[in-house]
């Protein structure tokens, strides 16, 4: 028997419904529970080791200060030294269980992961190839499985490590990773042929190739993306850092060098007094919540079956100007089934049928097999092993655009077979002295109107080289899709499909998905040299994909997306995966990448805004003996100097942990012009980060009153 690729008899595979387009997020709420504090508390207090709190220039300061304070008070004890210290510690506590809370959530998360992956045993091959048809087989740990090992996985079995399909379909329960229980289909040759370690076959049996490292599988890298395990910092927040550590010295400066001019005055002051100012002045509020809001970013994101591999990324989909598609798999389902044969004139069909069903002997693509399904109910049989001589294949690539085989008969005419992309064909024959009747061009032009692609498939043997007809490939449109990429437009995003496809095909599905722009018969270079262009061009550029031939563009791409239905090479090049395999997924990256971005300037305007009050509450209570004057700056009328410091740094504490729930849900976004979202931003977030600490420090005054004096 030849290895013929309907023994897998996929039209006995369902394909699932696709996830719905607008998913609830699982796994934990956005809102702020109290217990998670209480959780993470232990974490926090962990965090105050000085080796982790460098890393945090403002808060080093603070847990500097706190220090300092506790030392003085040891050495002078007062009941205002002991609480302006207590109060101090309290600060860097806070700013650590904002770190701590976000960091908590992926953990529960984490644990699951583990579970899938462990205890799996391999059912490893000693060796294969295409149409090897008996495989000896030996037992392996899963961990022991080397990139290039073949596995065999059958019904019922988990798929013991990543690699992409070589032979055969499956139905495949990727539940544990994507939460998601509709079985998914997976088989060679597509671009859905990625298979993750740790999900379940359902039906059929299937050999992999593994792809992954040991220790370097895709939970592994999951697991430590949830638990943040392998952050770095984003060149953003490097230099926002950079920014307020050098705020935080100016200040520092301006304090140490207050005590001469202090003392010159007669009013020397304490050290509580002065660390209590130095802390009230720096931007403590952004410097404590800064590395959450990241946290937090990466985490929405998993939540909505997003895994980003790098926090810089998350920023990037905030900027994203345009996005680039590529249609099947993407656009469309991807599961492109031949429908119909139209041959050409003077040709039989049943020719047509058996040159098209040649052709696809070896052609494990999704396309391919459907071929061979089609060319069956002709009632062609499979043929035997030798009948048709020596067998060449020629594989499908993305370059040439069509696949076909070579038969070598002892004593007599090579006979090439080949069926791909109408102007590819059309050159093969050309080159062959041949000529393309015109009604086969126009057959085919028709089917790409209509948003199909069509496949023409030709001959050249001893009469020469010639059209045998065309092979007509369906396709659809995921449902959902115009409406998503008219709310990208709003968001001021331009979608652009990149296809392989002819002009035609992909004129007509440019139209039904509603993007508003296309490029027809793109190789993998072109590809990527139009991501190269509008980069060029200043702008920020997101790509979504799931081939091979999409790999190069989106590695190249500031935002990669791939479907997790894709190949090994797309998931390897991109910087992102979306576990639901849903191009408009984008939206909700983009929004999320917005939020972020718009949350971290936000708290960072509050934060410094917020210490203009402080200064007010502080410099009348330290001067206000030794310059009268400086008491018409008592605004507050706060009631005594000590009370007034105490209120201050008290405030500056709570401030932390009230914003504890904004940093980690994020600022509101709504689609607007960026000068819209700034005047609304400053006048929330400005406005209120000035007047808020002013109620704020007088009501905790009142308070501190009636409990201390
Ligand atoms: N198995 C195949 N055998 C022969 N020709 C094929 C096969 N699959 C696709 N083609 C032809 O090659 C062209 C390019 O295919 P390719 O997979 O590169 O792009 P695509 O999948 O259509 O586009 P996209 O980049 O949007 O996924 C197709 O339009 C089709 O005409
Ligand atoms: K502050
Ligand atoms: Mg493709």
């Amino acid at each position: 028997m030849l290895p013929l690729a309907s023994e897998t008899a996929p039209d006995t595979i369902v394909t699932p419904e696709p996830p719905p387009l607008d998913r609830r997020p699982r796994g934990t709420s956005a809102i702020l529970d109290p217990r998670q504090l209480v959780e993470a508390f232990p974490e926090a207090v962990r965090k105050l080791h000085p080796r982790l709190m460098v890393r945090n220039p403002v808060m080093f300061v603070v847990e500097v200060g706190s220090l300092l304070t506790t030392l003085s008070a040891v050495l002078e004890p007062s009941w205002f030294a002991w609480l302006i210290s207590g109060w101090l510690w309290l600060t860097v506590v806070f700013a650590n269980l904002a770190e701590a809370v976000a960091e908590g959530r992926g953990k529960a998360q984490a644990e699951s992961l583990r579970r899938a992956r462990t205890g799996t045993t391999a059912r490893r091959l000693r060796s294969w190839r295409i149409g090897l048809e008996r495989y000896e087989e030996e037992r392996v740990p899963a961990e022991h499985l080397q990139m290039q090992d073949f596995v065999v996985v059958e019904a019922g079995e988990t798929i013991p490590g990543d690699g992409d399909v070589v032979e055969g379909i499956a139905a495949v329960d990727e539940s544990a990773i994507t939460g998601e229980s509709a079985p998914v289909v997976r088989e060679a040759g597509g671009d859905r042929c990625a298979v993750t370690g740790g999900t379940k076959v359902l039906s059929d049996r299937i050999v992999v190739r593994i792809t992954s490292k040991p220790g370097r599988t895709f939970i592994d890298r999951m697991i430590a993306l949830v638990e943040g395990a392998e952050r770095k910092k984003t060149p953003n927040e490097i230099a926002l850092n950079l920014l307020l550590a050098s705020l935080t010295v100016v200040f520092i400066l301006s304090v140490v060098t207050l005590q001469p001019f202090a003392i010159y005055a007669g009013a020397e002051q304490s050290t509580p007094v002065l660390v209590a100012l130095l802390v009230a002045l720096i931007p403590t509020t952004i410097g404590a919540l800064l590395s959450a809001i990241g946290i937090a970013g990466m985490d929405r994101l998993v939540q909505r079956n997003v895994l980003a591999m790098s926090g810089r990324a998350v920023e990037a989909a905030g900027d994203v100007d345009t996005l680039l598609l590529d249609k099947t798999g993407t656009i469309t389902f991807g599961n492109r089934q031949a429908v119909r044969f139209l041959p050409a004139p003077g040709v039989p069909e049943m020719q047509l049928a058996e040159g098209a069903q040649l052709s696809s002997l070896a052609d494990e693509t999704p396309e391919g097999r459907s071929v061979v399904v089609l060319a069956k109910r002709y009632g062609l049989r499979e043929r035997a092993e030798g009948e048709l001589g020596r067998l060449e294949f020629v594989p499908f690539s993305a370059q040439t655009r069509m696949s076909g085989v070579d038969l070598n008969q002892p004593g007599a005419w090579t006979v090439q077979v080949r069926k791909g992309a109408a102007s590819a064909i059309s050159v093969w024959v050309y080159e062959r002295g041949g000529l393309v009747a015109g009604e086969v061009l126009e057959a085919a032009d028709l089917i790409a109107a209509n948003g199909g692609t069509p496949l023409l498939v030709a001959v050249h043997d001893r009469y020469g080289a010639r059209v045998l007809g065309v092979v007509q490939l369906k396709d659809v449109v995921k449902d959902g899709i115009r409406e998503r990429f008219a709310e990208l437009r709003r968001m001021g995003i331009r979608t652009v499909m990149v296809t392989g496809d002819n002009p035609l095909t992909a004129k007509a599905i440019a139209e039904e998905a509603g993007v508003d722009d296309f490029l027809a018969e793109a190789t993998p270079e072109d590809k990527l040299e139009l991501i190269k262009r509008e980069q060029a061009a200043g702008k920020m550029v997101a790509m979504t994909g799931d081939g091979t031939n999409d790999a190069p563009a989106l590695a190249q791409a500031d935002v990669g997306v791939a479907m997790n239905t894709g190949t090994s090479a797309a998931k390897e090049a991109g910087n992102m995966v979306d576990l639901d395999s849903n191009p408009t997924k984008l939206i909700e990256i983009v929004r999320i990448g917005k939020q972020l971005l718009i949350t971290r300037g936000a708290l960072t305007t509050f934060s410094i805004a917020n210490d203009v009050a402080k200064y007010f509450a502080i410099i009348p209570a330290m001067f206000g003996h030794a310059y009268p004057g400086l008491r018409d700056l008592n605004i507050m009328a706060l009631h005594s100097p000590t009370s007034a410091i105490t209120s201050a740094v008290i405030f500056n504490a709570l401030i932390i942990i009230g914003l504890i729930p904004l940093a980690l849900r994020g600022v509101r976004y709504q689609p607007s012009s960026a000068a819209d979202l700034l005047a609304r931003n400053l006048r929330v977030f400005g406005l209120g980060g000035l007047v808020l600490p002013f109620v704020g420090i007088k009501l905790i005054d009142l308070l501190v009153v009636q409990f201390l004096v």
